[in-house]
């Protein structure tokens, strides 16, 4: 259970300060995949890099299963599998490799750790785990960095656009992934700029623009809010993407 509150964060820039995220707010519940969709520039990537300990807020709070993200980071940090916006895999070491790396960092033992990779190998589809990642594809990259993020069983599960650049079919088998996830009772968040993909996902939506919640719903009870039907036209009123194509 991840439990935001009031969350802010500003850039200086050149031009004067970015005000990236501006009091968001969310609960992502246990056994549910909880997704934060908007635009470019929304402030999702800020909002989840705080969520994971990489950026401390200007103010907020937020809660993983009842700890204080600036409090008591490493017991956090045991408790989230994280794929970052920046996949970054170590091209000399294979696959297997790269995951079990991590494993270590976690303190699991060998036997434990070729079991968790032959769990992930078998439901993520990697039959490329004895390569060297140097040259892989961008799939494969995002199938390893995944599987590294989640070789400790962990209960919340946070993943930056996972779908970027996956095809059709990879990009299925890891909607099915995130069920499974979800259906073992984890906390699941994932931010996307596809609303289609974020309603065939998610039991929840925050819709985030200019750093700010616009709306928290179902994608039912968002189409109910927007009087739309179609899923495209329902986060163009949300976000008020139509407000600024008029101006
Ligand atoms: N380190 C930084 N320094 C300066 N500005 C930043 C920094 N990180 C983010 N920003 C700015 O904060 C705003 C929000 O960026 P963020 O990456 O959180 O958006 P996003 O919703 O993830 O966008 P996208 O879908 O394009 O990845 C943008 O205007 C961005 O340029």
């Amino acid at each position: 259970m991840i439990l935001v509150d009031n969350l802010h964060k500003s850039f200086k820039a050149k031009s004067g300060p970015v005000h990236a995220v501006r009091g968001v707010s969310f609960d992502a519940r246990d056994g549910e995949i909880t997704g934060l969709l908007g635009p470019n520039g929304a402030g999702k990537t800020t909002t989840l890099r705080m969520l994971y300990t990489l950026m401390a807020p200007d103010q907020g709070h937020v809660q993983v299963d009842g700890l204080d993200i600036q409090r008591d980071a490493t017991a956090v940090r045991q408790r989230l599998g994280v794929l970052p916006d920046a996949r970054g895999v170590y091209k000399r070491l294979t696959a297997r490799e790269n995951i079990a790396y991590f494993g270590r960092l976690h303190g699991l033992d060998e036997a434990t750790i070729a079991c968790r990779i032959d769990a992930m190998a078998g439901t993520l589809g990697m039959d490329f785990l004895d390569r060297r990642t140097e040259g892989f594809s961008q799939g494969q990259r995002t199938k390893t960095a995944i599987a590294r993020a989640l070789v400790h069983d962990p209960k919340n599960v946070i993943l930056d656009e996972p779908t970027n650049g996956l095809d059709v079919m990879t990009t299925r088998g890891l909607r099915g992934f995130l069920k499974q996830l979800r259906d073992e009772g984890r906390c699941v968040i994932f931010s996307s700029h596809i609303m289609q993909e974020v309603a065939a996902l998610c039991d929840r939506i925050v819709v985030i623009a200019h750093g700010e919640v616009k709306a928290i719903g179902t994608p039912d009870e968002l189409r109910a809010l927007t009087g739309e039907d179609d899923l495209e036209n329902v986060f163009v009123r949300l976000a008020g993407l139509d407000m600024e194509d008029a101006a």
